[in-house]
């Protein structure tokens, strides 16, 4: 048994709750919600902003349990896709003697994605994690039954309940974080071999560290071409991210979110260069000689910027800040702050090694287009994050990709001493659909180009 479903009737009265991303919690609004004598929960909303998430507040509960409450169902049967989650205490008849003093402060937080009219009647399910998510707090006699109870509407309940993606889309992580959720909702528990097992992971001093100060230095150069040629899951990322693709400052002004738009777009200019750089000194080991447009075209025709948020995680055991995968961008020039938690695989020995931070240092991967333009030459990387029991961290990477548009394969000059092409030439579209369409899955997405 996965879950036991608590049923709850409501009225929500006087309220419109409506569906918008990325809101923190912080500017929710507030609905306060007591028991009546007939146990219906009433909410009252404090405004009524169609366009506002809610957040939502039981009051007067007398005992207590962790739950989550996924699915909210109105009189006729038709889901309306709440998105809840979170921990909140209420009173149950089966959990014991309730408590002396009430609590008061339970919470759960919800973001409605269909429009809920005022006065519309709902049932509200409550699903109850069971393990492996982690199990209720047991109070007295009580055990959780081994099978769902018969008039518990468990199944209508799961049929309704969210797919993954819209979890994300509503708090993210943070949301979850925010409102303190112990036990890891199960989405985010990796299966047992796909997580990486902390006795195979070591540091490693060959990690390539090279010193770009002087980029005319031939040795820079030669440390660089080196480094791309031997450096080389479907459960939730316990991450959130924010991510931007760029593909004119117009564009991007006009869609980007204004909370962040000059700063990315600010950052992205200032990396320029060092991308420009990186590709020059890149394609020199390739007998690329000059970058012309359509060589730009290929190796940075759409550049995406991500932020990267990776809560503390309150079971980092079970998790994965990112799973396993390589980057499908050519090269991927990323910024860590000072927490660590990134990991390469070593090929040669399927070793993880840890990324350490370097203070004023950028992380370069070669990703997937460029392992396929160099025939192999340069290899991209493997890399995960594993998440923090005890600090968020953040990280920006900009991946460099070609045009969505762009026809890829082993570049002509590679090939121009008779070498055999191991990759067949690919609409870049289809890559990254395959590519999305896996989730991650280590390297093999590149199996997918291959002759
Ligand atoms: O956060 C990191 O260090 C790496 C993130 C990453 O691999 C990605 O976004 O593709
Ligand atoms: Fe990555």
């Amino acid at each position: 048994m996965k879950h036991i479903t608590y049923q709850y009737d409501l009225v929500l009265s006087n309220v419109g709750l409506g569906y918008q991303n990325m809101i923190p919690l912080s500017q929710q609004d507030e609905l306060m919600a007591t028991h009546d004598d007939e146990t219906a929960i009433h909410f009252r909303g404090t405004q009524a902003d169609q366009e506002s998430l809610g957040r939502i507040s039981i009051a007067e509960q007398k005992g207590q349990l962790l739950g989550m409450c996924s699915t909210i169902l109105n009189r006729d049967g038709e889901s309306k896709k709440i998105m809840a989650h979170g921990m909140f205490k209420y009173f149950d008849p089966l959990m014991g003697d309730a408590p002396e003093e009430p609590a008061k402060s339970g919470i759960i937080s919800g973001a409605v994605v269909n429009k809920i009219e005022a006065v519309e009647k709902f049932t509200v399910y409550v699903l109850v994690p069971m393990w492996p998510e982690g199990l209720p707090e047991r109070r007295g006699d009580y055990e959780p039954a081994e099978t769902p109870e018969p008039n518990s509407n468990y199944h209508k309940t799961q049929e309704a309940r969210l797919d993954d993606e819209d979890i994300i889309i509503g708090h993210g992580v943070k949301g979850l974080c925010d409102i303190g959720i112990q036990p890891l909702p199960k989405q985010y528990i990796q299966p047992l071999e796909e997580r990486i097992a902390t006795s195979i992971v070591i540091t490693d001093d060959s990690i390539p560290l090279i010193d770009a100060s002087n980029w005319d230095d031939p040795k820079v150069a030669d440390q660089i071409c080196k480094a791309a040629q031997n450096w080389a899951g479907k459960t939730l990322s316990w991450r959130d991210y924010l991510s931007l693709v760029h593909i004119s400052d117009d564009e991007a002004i006009s869609f980007w979110p204004t909370s962040c738009r000059e700063e990315a777009l600010e950052y992205l200019k200032g990396c320029d260069t060092v991308i420009r750089k990186i590709l020059k000194l890149l394609m020199g080991g390739l007998n690329v000689k000059e970058i012309d447009e359509e060589t730009e075209e290929l190796l940075m025709g759409l550049k995406r910027i991500n932020f990267n948020y990776y809560p503390k995680c309150p079971n980092r055991e079970l998790s994965i800040g990112v799973g396993c995968h390589s980057d499908i961008s050519t090269i991927t020039v990323l910024l860590q702050d000072d927490i660590g938690g990134l990991y390469v695989k070593k090929r040669e020995t399927n070793v993880w090694i840890h990324i350490p931070p370097v203070n004023g240092a950028l992380v370069i991967n070669i990703g997937d287009a460029l392992q396929i333009m160099s025939n192999d030459k340069y290899k991209s990387v493997e890399h995960c994050v594993i998440a923090n029991g005890s600090k968020n961290r953040v990280s920006v990477p900009i991946f460099l990709h070609p045009k969505a548009t762009s026809v890829i394969g082993p570049l002509k000059e590679v090939l121009q001493n008779g070498e055999k092409p191991i990759y067949k030439q690919i609409l870049y579209a289809d890559y990254t659909n395959i590519f999305f369409s896996k989730g991650n899955d280590g390297k093999d997405t590149v199996k997918f180009a291959k002759i």
